[in-house]
């Protein structure tokens, strides 16, 4: 083949873009999970303060991620990225059972502090709100969205079906889900996450 005929079947075969959000609470691992994706350094990963935003080639894809700072004064401005979005990420820190486990009567006793702006240690399923609020969003309704179980090197992570169990993942219907588990530090279970995004882009997209 002659130079010219394989730049001209190259740019006949572009990779098709994939817009991915990667979303989650603060401190899930969303942005050790971009880095981890790209294979870029882990080491000295700070909040995110806006957004991070990185492609990454896979099985014939462009994947732009987008990931979003998730502290809570920054959580009002994830709708600014709904739209056009192919594949929705949900980050979870699995060992934080606080933020996402009934623990009983005494978490309402931190209720009222939110109402005063003060940032309370416990926010009761605080997951199971934020994620529902999600799978409601019109723009991104039928969005597939894959649960990542992060930190499941950390001995006091929750199993991802338990986590599945306390979020009521079953109830879903309206879209394609999954659950996975995975540390973003060690990279385990990261790469079975990202086929079944490419498979179920693949199978909305072409
Ligand atoms: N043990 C363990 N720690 C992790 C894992 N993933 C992330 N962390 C740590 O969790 C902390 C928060 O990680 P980030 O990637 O900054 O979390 P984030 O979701 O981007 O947080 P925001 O930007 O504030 O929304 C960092 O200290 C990471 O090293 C994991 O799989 N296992
Ligand atoms: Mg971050």
């Amino acid at each position: 083949m002659g130079l010219l005929s394989i730049l001209r079947k190259l740019k006949s075969t572009p990779d098709q873009e994939v817009r991915i959000l990667l979303l989650g609470l603060d401190n899930a691992g969303k942005t050790t999970l971009l880095k981890q994706l790209a294979s870029e350094d882990i080491s000295h990963i700070t909040p995110t303060q806006g957004f991070n935003i990185k492609s990454v080639q896979s099985q014939g894809f462009k994947l732009n991620v987008w990931d979003i700072g998730g502290q809570r004064k920054i959580r009002p401005y994830w709708r600014n990225y709904f739209e056009n979005t192919d594949i929705l990420i949900y980050v979870i820190d699995s060992a934080d059972r606080k933020r996402f486990e009934e623990t009983g009567q005494e978490t309402l006793d931190f209720l009222p502090l939110k109402s005063h702006g003060h940032t309370p240690t416990a926010e009761p399923l605080v997951v199971l709100g934020e994620l529902a609020e999600l799978l409601d969003e019109e723009k991104l309704s039928g969005v597939p969205v894959l649960i990542f179980a992060n930190k499941q090197d950390l001995l006091t992570a929750a199993p991802a079906s338990e986590i599945a169990e306390g979020l009521n993942l079953h109830t879903i219907r309206d879209r394609v889900w999954q659950i996975q588990s995975c540390s973003a530090l060690s990279g385990e279970g990261v790469q079975d996450g990202m086929n079944w995004v490419c498979k179920n882009v693949s199978a909305k997209k072409k």
